[in-house]
């Protein structure tokens, strides 16, 4: 609403520039009205003068501003009953945009609206009143802490007990700072934000304009070239998201009604103002977008993520607030919220609910309460799970991995249960979990960091220990998300999402693929039959990734989340809108922190990206200093042995950094009251990747290091050669000496037309995959049509 180059608002400018705004507020115009020298402000205060914000002027300004939040909220109400609703989308994006926030987690975000509003109101007074500027408003914020003793917000207070276990949400891991990673943290900042009035609006360019289009950029920057990874395979990106839903999860805003509409019906134009949620973001897409055109398609929906106030509950710009603890600590798992935690429980035995099913030997994720709410079924029979981290039906391999960490979880705590038949449920429980969140870090930081980002950059700067204990737990280091880590570095890692999800057969001759657009929020290919989960398992560490390179399937740029219609959303157009909202620094900014010279021309780039790509971007930004984080990062080459260029490496070390020397339970810290022994220890650095699918699913045959393909330095080994973490004693000296399995090239024959010899797909020629098609997913008829997927040759 304040996207201006103006500098300061007045009453007259304020209903031209904020429509919105100024059509739901009446007593804007009090506010105006105030009295300035009543209140003591004069016109000549300036921000060296530290005294010049009277507390009575902060005090109504917080009162204005909780006003205002509630008028917005009745207007989201409203809008949303008079039809700017989701109701004409498909439930995978319905989901997607409207999940009703937990009372907690919803309070703090009404306490964030109204500091946020107290404090553009201030602003506002401030710099229309002297001759104060926004900058220079918000660095005076910064340096004399303004905090509201009165309204919604209550300064953090969290008393800690000390524990051999570490809390579900994150509090009491830092005793000095018990609030620091919790869930419903902020996420932190190592940049200060660029949002356009230094508060909450989105970004405009340094000339005042817009931004480049996000649509744009992603079509033009991030096209679609099928090109392969060389040797990283799919499960090595969906490990990628896993410990993502591990460590963060930020949220949409909502409104009591439902989710927030900022399109016409299905993807038709942008809303008028008049008819905006004030939170709508929504990207608007070019009438000759090559692929959307088709569809009629001008408008993709987008929200603001919800924010929460600061701790101390100070005036200032908006944070974001991360939903998931933010320590590695396995909480997409076990929920970081007691009450779902408990639904996840059995309370026997220390385990975790879960079902069996009719001729399948392991268990399966419990069922979720209202499957047709969660998934986009076909047939009310198929499966739609729950777990601790409600993003899990999103992709079947993303299911499949919650599914090997519930077996698991359970499968240890079985084993704890018979060696210590006194401990209760709770005991079980909780032993179980601190093992199952060991194995999670060590696979995390000794497999899937070092091969991902370069192994002696993580080992040098000792991100990934080198020695059995580590000593270096630091209550300095506040182990909270990074917000640039989340809303832009991280995400570049979709880049590696390939077109396809592929099910092997125990004899890994052929392979069957499936389009991964045909798949989203419905996992029903894990259970197709009883061997289809393990057909899963053997086609992720068999299929290869996405090479990580600025180009991006089609399946996540025009489909994502397409559900029974032609076309979805755009998650790299997402992402950069999204790094905008969350107010993230520009890429400039960044290669400074990150020790590169700061960029005055596009061709100060050159040290980093290439002619074609500088050129690129030359075209689409009008200045180098307005490039977007996330396009500038994923434009760099990638460093020596790594995936990602020097920016994004450098704050994805910070924060791995952090999340393990800010994590007081770390796995391998030495010397506290809660270390695991010596021999516990030893036994747990042998956790690998291929160990956690050889004890948790009948396959048979796992590569070595399962994050990489197949290949001469790393063949399929029998899993009776990798040994389990309870009869380690007995390790045979030909651990990794095992026999090779049979190469995975084909001998097939053609059976249906989703099968695939493993040959052709390393060929790398394009393979043609059939659609699941409009036959799939009858329009509104949920539960007419069963779906059978084609099945492979028989496992023998
Ligand atoms: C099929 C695969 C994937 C799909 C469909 C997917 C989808 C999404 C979606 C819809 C969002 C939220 C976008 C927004 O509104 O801001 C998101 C966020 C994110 N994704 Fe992915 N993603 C996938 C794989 C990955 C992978 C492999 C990684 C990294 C290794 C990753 C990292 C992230 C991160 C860091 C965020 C921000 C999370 C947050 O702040 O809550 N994603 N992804
Ligand atoms: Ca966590």
């Amino acid at each position: 609403c304040y996207d201006c180059d103006w500098d300061f608002l007045t009453e007259e400018l304020f209903p031209t520039l904020c429509p919105i705004l100024s059509s739901t507020t009446t007593f804007l115009k009090d506010l105006f009205s105030l009295d300035t020298k009543a209140i003591g402000i004069t016109a000549t205060a300036t921000a060296e003068n530290e005294d010049f914000i009277p507390p009575s002027l902060v005090a109504e300004c917080l009162k204005r501003g909780r006003d205002l939040s509630k008028s917005a909220s009745t207007r989201g109400n409203q809008l949303v009953r008079s039809g700017a609703s989701l109701d004409p989308y498909p439930l995978s994006l319905s989901n997607f945009f409207y999940a009703p926030l937990p009372p907690d987690l919803k309070k703090s975000a009404q306490a964030s609206h109204e500091m946020l509003a107290a404090t553009k109101l201030l602003q506002m007074k401030i710099c229309s009143s002297s001759d104060v500027t926004p900058n220079t408003f918000m660095a005076f914020l910064e340096h004399q802490v303004i905090k509201a003793d009165v309204g919604s917000c209550k300064p953090l207070s969290i008393r800690c007990a000390k524990d051999k276990f570490r809390s579900l949400d994150g509090t009491c891991n830092n005793l000095q700072k018990p609030g620091w990673g919790r869930r419903g943290a902020p996420f932190t900042r190592i940049a200060p934000p660029r949002y356009a009035d230094g508060i909450y609006s989105m970004p405009v360019a340094e000339s005042g304009r817009p931004l480049p289009n996000p649509r744009v950029l992603s079509t033009r920057l991030f096209t679609d070239a099928a090109i392969s990874s060389r040797s990283l395979n799919y499960l090595n990106m969906q490990w990628g998201q896993f410990i993502t839903h591990d460590l963060m999860q930020r949220l949409t805003e909502v409104t009591d009604e439902g989710g927030i509409q900022c399109c016409l019906g299905e993807g038709g134009d942008v809303l008028p103002p008049e008819w905006q949620n004030d939170k709508c973001i929504p990207i608007r897409v070019p009438d000759e977008d090559h692929f959307y055109r088709l569809h009629g398609v001008r408008c993709l929906n987008l929200v603001r993520s919800v924010t929460t106030p600061r701790d101390d509950c100070s005036l200032g710009y908006a944070e974001q607030i991360n939903a998931a603890s933010s320590y590695l600590d396995g909480s997409q798992i076990y929920s970081p919220d007691k009450k779902q935690t408990s639904k996840l429980r059995s309370r026997k035995r220390g385990r975790l609910r879960e079902e069996y099913k009719t001729q399948a030997k392991r268990g399966y994720l419990p069922t979720v309460s209202d499957k047709l709410a969660y998934c986009d079924l076909r047939n009310i029979s198929e499966p739609c799970y729950f777990a601790g981290d409600g993003r899990i039906n999103q992709t079947p391999t993303l299911a499949m991995l919650h599914t090997l960490l519930l077996r698991e979880h359970n499968r240890v705590a079985d084993i704890l249960d018979r060696m210590n038949p006194t401990w209760s449920d709770e005991r079980i429980f909780q032993e179980a979990r601190r093992i199952v969140i060991a194995e999670l870090q060590h696979i995390t930081y000794q497999e899937w960091l070092p091969l991902n980002f370069g192994e002696s950059y993580f080992r040098y700067y000792r991100i990934s220990p080198t020695s059995l204990y580590s000593h270096d737990y630091s209550a300095e280091v506040n182990a909270a998300v990074i917000n640039s880590f989340a809303a832009a570095a991280f995400r570049y890692l979709h880049t590696l999402v390939p077109d396809t999800i592929m099910t092997c057969p125990a004899n890994y001759y052929g392979a069957y693929l499936y389009k991964i657009s045909d798949h989203y929020q419905n996992p029903s290919l894990l259970e197709t039959s009883s061997e289809s989960f393990d057909d899963i398992v053997r086609g992720a560490i068999a299929h290869i990734s996405s090479e990580a390179d600025p180009h991006c399937s089609s399946h996540v740029t025009n489909l994502m989340f397409k559900s029974h219609r032609q076309w979805g959303l755009d998650l790299i157009a997402m992402d950069i809108q999204r790094s905008r909202d969350h107010g993230i620094a520009s890429y400039n900014h960044f290669r400074e922190i990150c020790g590169l010279r700061r960029a005055k021309s596009f061709q100060d780039l050159s040290g980093e990206i290439t002619q074609d790509r500088i050129y690129a971007l030359s075209q689409l930004y009008e200045s180098v200093e307005d490039i977007d984080l996330f396009v500038g990062g994923a434009m760099e080459r990638a460093v020596h042995g790594s995936i990602l260029g020097h920016t994004f490496q450098c704050i994805v070390a910070e924060q791995f950094y952090r999340t393990r020397v800010g994590d007081r339970f770390f796995y391998d810290n030495g010397e506290m009251p809660h270390s695991f022994t010596t021999e516990q220890l030893r036994q747990l650095k042998k956790a690998s990747m291929a160990r956690l699918i050889c004890d948790n699913t009948d396959v048979r045959y796992v590569q070595r290091n399962a994050f990489e393909r197949e290949s001469l330095e790393n063949p399929k080994v029998h899993c009776d050669n990798y040994a389990t973490v309870e009869t380690q004693k007995e390790i045979r000296s030909a651990l990794w000496a095992g026999q090779a399995h049979h190469s995975c090239v084909s001998k097939c024959s053609k059976l249906d037309q989703n099968f695939v010899p493993i040959a052709s797909l390393l060929s790398g020629q394009p393979i043609n995959v059939p659609t699941a098609g409009a036959q799939a997913f009858p329009k509104d008829e949920i539960g007419r049509l069963g779906h059978n997927p084609p099945r492979g040759p028989s496992a023998n």
